[in-house]
Parts: C-alpha cells; structure tokens; sequence
C-alpha cells in the first residue's frame, strides 16, 4: 500500500497513457462502440471544469492526500466528565482557534438561527482549499468533452455517469493535479479521447469473450495466451462458475458450469435473460421499510421467504462443504487472525504491478478465492466472504452485477476500478484488485474484508443501546475523514448510508461502495431513480436539482450522524413526497430567504407542509429523561450544519472534521474502546437475520436446527 501510495500517481500516469494509446488504436479499428452515448458531458461539467480553478486545491504530498490532522492534536484540555475509552490528548492545540460555534447555521429555524453561520465554522482554514465544492453537473444534459488544459494544472474531470435525474448513484469521478491524477492525454491527445469509448480493456474482453481477437502487440498477445487461457481451462472446476446468481444459489456447489473459450460467447451479456427491473423491487423494499442492499433481486420478491430459505439452504450447505474441507473452523479463525496480525504488524509493501491493475495483462481468475460464504446482496453486487487460497488471506468478493450487459461489457466500470485502485485511505474499504470469473462477464473485485456494516451492527439485537456521544465522534470522524478523502480527490459517493459503512472488530469504519455500481446501471433507465434509498437523499436532490455538489453527501452524513445516535434513521420516507414531508416536518419548510433558489427548484410544491420551526432539536435534546438521545450545544450545531437545506451553506467535510464537538467533553472514543459484535458477515443468512430482527418463531426454527446439529448461533 505504501508503494501504492508513493508511486500510485506516475504509475497511474502511465497506465492512463497506455490505456488512451490502446483504446485510440482500437478505436479506429471498431467503431460500433455506441454504448457510452451517456458520458458525453455536460453544459454543467464544462462550466465546472472552467471554474475549476477557483478551488486552489493543494495537496501536501504526492498522491494528493493531505490528511487532517488527526483529531489527537485538535484536542483541547476539557472539563466535565469522559466516557470509558476517549481518546485523551496532551495538546491544547485546537485547530478551531477558538471560534464559537453557539449559532447552528441551519435552516428553517424558530429562533435566530436561521442564515446565521458560526464565524470561522464553515470557513476553510488557508490552507483549506475551498469551502464548497465546485462539482456540480447538470444531470440530464449529455456530458461535455473532457477539458483540454489538464497540463495547466486545472483539474479535470472525467465524467463516468450522467445521470441522476433519478437519484441513482452516480460518482464524479474527478481526477485533481494529484492522486486519483488526472489522466495526462500525450501530445497531441484530444482531451475527448480520454473518455475512451474503446479502452484496452475493451480488447482484453474482446478477446476474452470472441476468443479470436487479438492484441496488436505480440508480448500483450502472449500475455494473454498464458494468463487468459489458463484460467480459462479452470473454469469447469470453478466454484465461482455460475454465471448469474440465481444459478449460484441453485446449483453450486453441486454442478458446475463447463464453459469453454466459445461457449462463453453464448455467455456474453446480449444473450444474458435480462434481470426483472429492479424499480420494482426498490419499491417493494421500501414499501416494507427494507433496505436497499438486501434482496435486491426482483426475481426473488414474490416469494422472498421461500427463496431465501432456499438460499439458506445452501448457504448452509456451503459452509458445511466448506468446514469439512476444514477440519478445524477455529483453526481457519484464528489463523485468519493471525494473517490479520501478521499484514497488520508487517504492512506489507505495495506490488504496484499486482494493486495496479495492468488490464492489458489480464486480471487473475477469481479460482484462486474459496469461496466461504454470501455476506450480503446489494442493488449491483452480491458481496462474498472468500480465502485467498495461497495466502489465506480472508477478504470480500464483490461480484458485480450485469445488468446492463445489452451495452456492453461495463468499460467504464473497468476504467474507474483502475481509478479506485489507487484510493488508499484507512477509511475507504481497499479494494486490492479485481479478478475475473468464469463466465469472462463477471468480474469480482477484491476488497479487505470487514465484519460488519452499520446498518446491521445496529439492527442487531446484540446491540441494545444507542451509541453514545463518544462512539458517535469516534466513528463520525473516520466517516468524515473518508469523506473528505473522496471530496479531495474528486468524487462524490452519492448514496452514503448505514449499509455503506463498513466496521470492523478493531473499531475501524471504512466506506464502501463508493459509486463503483453506479456504471453498472444506466443513469436514465427509470428504475435507477428508485435505486438508492430515500432516507439519506439531500432535499435538493428530492426537489430535482440539476447542479449538485459534494454537500449532498454531507446531508447523508447528518442523516447518519442522527442515526447513529438515536439506532433510527431519522427520516425514514418511503416516497420522494413522504421524504421532503418528513424533513420538513423536522427542519421547517424551506423558503427563498434560508435557502436562496429554492422556489426555482424543480420539484417545489405548493402543497408542501408548511411547517416554520425547525424542531430538529426536539429529537435530540441537550438533557432529557426521555429517552431520547442527549447531544450537547456543540453536536447539535454540527448536525444542524450537516442538515442545513441550502447546499452552499451545508458544512464540508473538511470545516466538519474541525468542529469543536469533536474536542470537547465527552472526546472521541478510541478505536480500541470501541464496542465490539459477533460478526455477522461470517453467520449464515438465516442466523443474521434472526440476530437482525428476533422473533420468536425464527428463534424457534434456529433451536430445530441447532438440534438438528445445523451451524449454531455464532457458527
Ligand atoms: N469489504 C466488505 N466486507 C464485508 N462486507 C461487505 C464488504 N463490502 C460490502 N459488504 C457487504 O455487502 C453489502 C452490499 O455491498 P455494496 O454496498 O458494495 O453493494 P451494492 O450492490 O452496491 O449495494 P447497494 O444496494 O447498497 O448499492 C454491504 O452493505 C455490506 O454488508
């Protein structure tokens, strides 16, 4: 990773250049690329893009990263109380340089709050590169060309979706001067051409997929002929073989697809029977206050018990299979640990040419996993606990869904894994590299592994009280530090929730998902608008705005922040009206004066509730004996500023992770100190669910099984 992170910008450089230089040539060669109609870019990104250099952006080191200081050192000395396990520092220093922060800078307010900003709270320190992000687009409009002046050291962007009329996730992915860099065109290299219709990836997967089509350059030929191929021989003997998840769940591990070079043909994504549309079940889920990253599969709504007792069924069985190959699962355990203790002790230096993925050499087959069992199904992935056969190494398989297979083999999902690969940061999920399945249509990435996500560390009964204000800035810095990790380096997450937010034993929180499913979807497809839950969605995007920024994903933080300390999400809508009501029965009804242009958004209706108070301070009062969860002067004005309806006055990442909540009383917790659950990840789904939501029939079923001599609780 360290290499990764010394070399990630040259090297990634370089890749880009080889990638353009393939992709031009293949280009001129086939000119049925069509599918990428949605990536021409917008009135908006141009505009963007020529703004661009108001941001000043500057980055410390060379991959563009410039950490905020870790909250130790913004730690203040503080009266009053502390909570077991605060993290206690030695330094006076606060980063907050003695700004008040007495006035919340939200919203629709009964008192004076309303257009008021704490002095200095939102505003970025010198250094700081902007307050706001200037990443806006026009969602509906057809994307502009890349900006050509990227040597003149304005950002550039490369815009991989154009959607989101429809709220689906769609990530900017927005190289700055540093790391994620900016694809350098060559001389001569029309900027537009960075957004490769063909890319070599292209001809690996042409290749992969006709099994005649080769490279032009015979060392890129040979690279295929001895990587592909054999992976391909293997393929019978794959335990990754089904080529869709219904027939995973079905049929494996018993029959396993034979697949040849030329039957994978028949596999390409054009004959692939189409996936029900996933609107449908966004709806259904809703309808039954579900979450989005389960049972995703419309296929399986009509008869969701049935199917996922199916499904549990050979979840069992795998495991099963997969504990008799292993005789002792303690054993697996604990040396799963000790790998964990092994990589964590020794960080183990960054092989660019295995973490950077050179696509013209082929990626490995996803046959060097075992796979261990389904974690979980998302809207565009189904998530796998897997060993790395050679290594041991546990880590998660994401196999990305194909819906949209009629368009192509996802190129420019490929491009962004490239793009992601060089993300590092101890809050964003690693993804190490991507591998290949079976079919030559899938592909897996490869991802750390991690316990737990938030959404079902906090739907689980063995969690029984709330969080509490220490944990809560434990695990809101990590989350903002990620965030402005993103927002840095150009790319929005977009559908920042529970379920996205990864957590460890070892108290570590790591985003996931961030916008990688986005490419799977087609931005104006309808079913996309209905694709990302509701509850965290910013109101300007619910009021159909066409220009929106990095603030959006602030808005979901607030909507996490409210959730983490009161174990509910706050605004739990089940329809775009149901959610701005909910809101604004919350925060007041918006007007032109706390959020200037309002009026003008699209989606604004008269009969909105008019509700002129905000009483968001209702749900989480100073002190109370009722229950409801406390949070001090200073927490309720960081959510208020998170929840803060105009977007330009929403506080950034950055201006968050300085607010004084966060040094004073009760200060962060330590990782260490954090509480810590059975992992749920590595439980059968039957099992999960049960600890997700007890009732007592399930808890019947499990004691028949336990008797059974079926897995127990905890495996
Ligand atoms: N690295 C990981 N380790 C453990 N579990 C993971 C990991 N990545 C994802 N998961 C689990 O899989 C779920 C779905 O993953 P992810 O959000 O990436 O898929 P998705 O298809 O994009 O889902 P969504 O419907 O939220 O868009 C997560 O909520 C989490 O429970």
């Amino acid at each position: 990773m360290a290499a990764g992170r010394q070399g990630g910008h040259r090297d990634y450089e370089a890749r880009e250049r080889e990638l353009d230089a393939e992709a031009s040539r293949r280009s001129k060669e086939q000119n049925h690329h069509n599918h990428l109609g949605g990536r021409h870019r917008s009135d908006a990104d141009r505009r963007r893009d020529s703004g661009r250099s108001r941001s000043g952006r500057e980055f410390s080191n060379g991959f563009g990263h410039r950490r905020t200081p870790p909250p130790k050192s913004r730690l203040s000395g503080r009266l009053g109380e502390r909570e077991p396990g605060e993290v206690l520092s030695g330094s006076a220093s606060d980063d907050s340089g003695g700004r008040t922060h007495t006035v919340a800078e939200n919203v629709v307010s009964s008192s004076s709050r309303e257009g008021k900003v704490a002095p200095g709270a939102a505003a970025p320190s010198p250094s700081k590169k902007r307050k706001f992000s200037p990443i806006i687009w026009d969602r509906d409009s057809p994307k502009p060309p890349l900006h050509s002046d990227i040597a003149s050291g304005k950002k550039v962007v490369e815009s991989l979706s154009a959607d989101t009329a429809s709220g689906t996730k769609v990530v900017e992915s927005v190289s700055a001067e540093l790391p994620p860099p900016p694809p350098l065109p060559p001389q001569g290299h029309s900027p537009e051409r960075l957004v490769v219709e063909k890319s070599p990836m292209d001809v690996d997967l042409a290749v992969d997929t006709e099994g005649t089509e080769q490279l032009h350059e015979p060392e890129e030929s040979k690279v295929l002929e001895e990587e592909e191929y054999p992976t391909m021989r293997n393929i019978s003997t794959s335990r990754w073989a089904g080529t869709n998840d219904e027939e995973e769940e079905s049929t494996a591990p018993r029959k396993k697809k034979n697949i040849s070079p030329a039957d994978s043909a028949e596999l390409r994504p054009g004959k692939k029977t189409p996936s029900p549309e996933l609107g449908e079940v966004v709806v259904s889920d809703i309808s039954v206050g579900r979450t989005m990253s389960r049972s995703s599969d419309s296929g399986r709504m009509g008869n969701d018990e049935k199917e996922d007792l199916e499904v549990d069924k050979y979840d069992y069985m795998d495991v099963d299979r997969e504990e008799a190959s292993n005789s002792d699962s303690a054993n697996r355990l604990s040396s799963d640990s000790e790998n964990e203790a092994r990589r964590s002790e020794s960080p183990e230096p960054v092989k660019l040419g295995h973490r950077c993925i050179n696509m013209l050499q082929g990626c490995r087959s996803v046959d060097v996993f075992e796979r261990l069992n389904k974690i979980n199904e998302g809207t565009y992935g189904v998530v796998y606990r897997a060993r790395d056969k050679k290594t041991g190494e546990v880590v998660a398989l994401k196999k990305v869904k194909m819906e949209k297979e009629r368009e192509g083999f996802p190129l420019t999902s490929l491009r962004e894994i490239n793009i992601l690969l060089s993300f590092h940061h101890p809050s964003i999920v690693d993804v190490k590299e991507v591998v290949v399945g079976s079919s030559l249509d899938s592909i897996f990435m490869v991802m750390e592994y991690m316990e737990h996500d938030l959404k079902g560390v906090m739907e689980a009964k063995t969690m029984k009280q709330p969080y509490t204000q220490s944990e809560v800035k434990c695990l809101m810095l990590q989350l903002l530090e990620g965030v402005k990790y993103l927002h840095d380096n150009w790319v929005l997450h977009r559908d920042l929730k529970t379920s996205n937010l990864l957590l460890n034993n070892r108290g570590e929180l790591k985003i996931c998902d961030f916008g990688l499913s986005r490419q799977y979807g087609s931005p104006l497809k309808p079913y996309t608008q209905l694709v990302v839950t509701l509850w965290y969605r910013a109101p300007e995007l619910l009021l159909g705005t066409k220009e929106y920024s990095t603030a959006i994903d602030m808005w979901s933080v607030g909507c996490i922040m409210a959730e983490l300390l009161a174990k509910e999400p706050l605004f739990n809508g089940k329809t775009e009206f149901e959610q701005l009501d909910k809101i604004f029965r919350t925060l007041g009804t918006p007007n032109e004066k706390i959020w200037p242009g309002y009026a003008k958004l699209p989606g604004v209706k008269v009969n909105f509730v008019k509700q002129p108070y905000n009483r968001l301070r209702d749900k989480f009062p100073a002190a109370s004996f009722s229950g409801r969860p406390n949070l001090s002067e200073a927490g309720f004005d960081l959510l208020n500023r998170l929840l803060t309806y105009d977007p330009e006055k929403r506080i950034t990442a950055d201006a968050a992770l300085q607010h004084h909540w966060f040094t004073e009383v009760p200060l962060p917790k330590s990782k260490d100190f954090m509480p810590t659950f059975p992992a749920l990840n590595e439980l059968d789904r039957r099992t999960r669910r049960y600890l997700k939501s007890p009732d007592p029939l399930e808890e019947q079923r499990l004691k028949e099984l336990q008797a059974k001599g079926s897995r127990g609780l905890f495996g």
